[in-house]
């Protein structure tokens, strides 16, 4: 397994990383057209443009040296198998599959395994039966400690398993979610959160819980908060591609101007076709596998 996944933090240069590119989760403009009303998108994602984005944030990634495993398309997903980062996390061990819950997307896990499974990556395990985890609600801290957020995606079962599969060894801390925009909306702990550094991290602090803000402040970290206006536009969701070097959406200046004032790098990236339409920022669009 050594140098096929690991790091176990969300701040470490990108070594390998795996995508799906929109051509290969959005497969046709029939299909984009059949589903996204109904997987509550804003508007219908336009293919072209969303490659150009894309393409743009794999400049991103490539420019710090990361592997692209790009994962195939296939007739069972949905529009969202947009949002890698979802259906599987990275754990010592290996990969562990996720189990949606978003109901429509329920194929996407079991195609990560196949595809990462074939490119070498040991499989740790699966979220099965009842339990649901998604991996936008999962954040490492380091390798001994994973914040879970338990919400509408992610559930009690869900969390219970996913400690038994990555032992005793790591604690897992649940956070509880709000209710936010309630079940149909998307909402994962890193709709709040995104890690720059080990000692800093951006933040939405209105809806984060108080105990975990305290935690995290407790732990020696410096938050930077993004302002009201510019959380819908997902100013928080921010993806470190090394320590103190991230990509943001364009449309957040005061986020990216408090970025750069902590000391941060900053590659802006248009995401309207790849992220506002569909609610998933960078974070979303990518598992990281291998990070330093
Ligand atoms: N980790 C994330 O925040 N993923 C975004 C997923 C967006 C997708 N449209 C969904 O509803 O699942």
């Amino acid at each position: 397994m050594a140098g096929q996944i690991g790091g176990f933090n969300e701040f470490g240069r990108i070594r390998r990383v795996a995508l799906r590119r929109p051509e290969a989760a959005f497969q046709s403009p029939a299909k984009i057209v059949a589903e996204w009303q109904r997987l509550a998108y804003t508007e219908a994602p336009l293919m072209a443009e969303a490659a150009r984005e894309y393409d743009r944030l794999e400049a991103c990634l490539e420019s710090v040296g990361a592997t692209l495993d790009h994962l195939p398309a296939d007739p069972s997903l949905t529009i969202d198998a947009l949002y890698v980062r979802d259906a599987a996390i990275v754990a010592p061990g290996g990969l562990i599959l996720c189990n949606m819950g978003k109901p429509a997307r329920q194929g996407e896990p079991a195609l990560h395994g196949k595809a990462l499974g074939a490119a070498g990556i040991p499989i740790l395990g699966r979220i099965e039966g009842a339990g649901r985890i998604e991996g936008g609600d999962l954040v490492w801290f380091d390798a001994r400690c994973l914040a879970v957020g338990r919400g509408y995606r992610t559930n009690d079962e869900g969390i219970r398993q996913l400690q038994a599969l990555v032992g005793p060894g790591v604690e897992v801390v649940t956070v509880p979610l709000p209710h936010y925009r309630g079940p149909g909306d998307v909402f994962h702990l890193m709709s709040i959160l995104s890690p720059l550094d080990r000692d800093l991290l951006l933040v939405y602090s209105p809806l984060m819980p108080v105990p975990f803000r305290e935690w995290l402040i407790a732990r020696g970290m410096t938050l930077v908060e993004v302002p009201d206006a510019e959380f819908d536009s997902m100013g928080c969701n921010v993806l470190a591609i090394a320590p103190r070097h991230c990509v943001m959406l364009k449309g957040n200046p005061q986020t990216q101007a408090r970025l750069r004032a902590a000391g941060c790098r900053v590659e802006v990236i248009a995401g309207r076709e790849i992220s506002a339409k569909g609610q998933g920022g960078p974070t979303c669009l990518t598992r990281p596998l291998l990070r330093d």
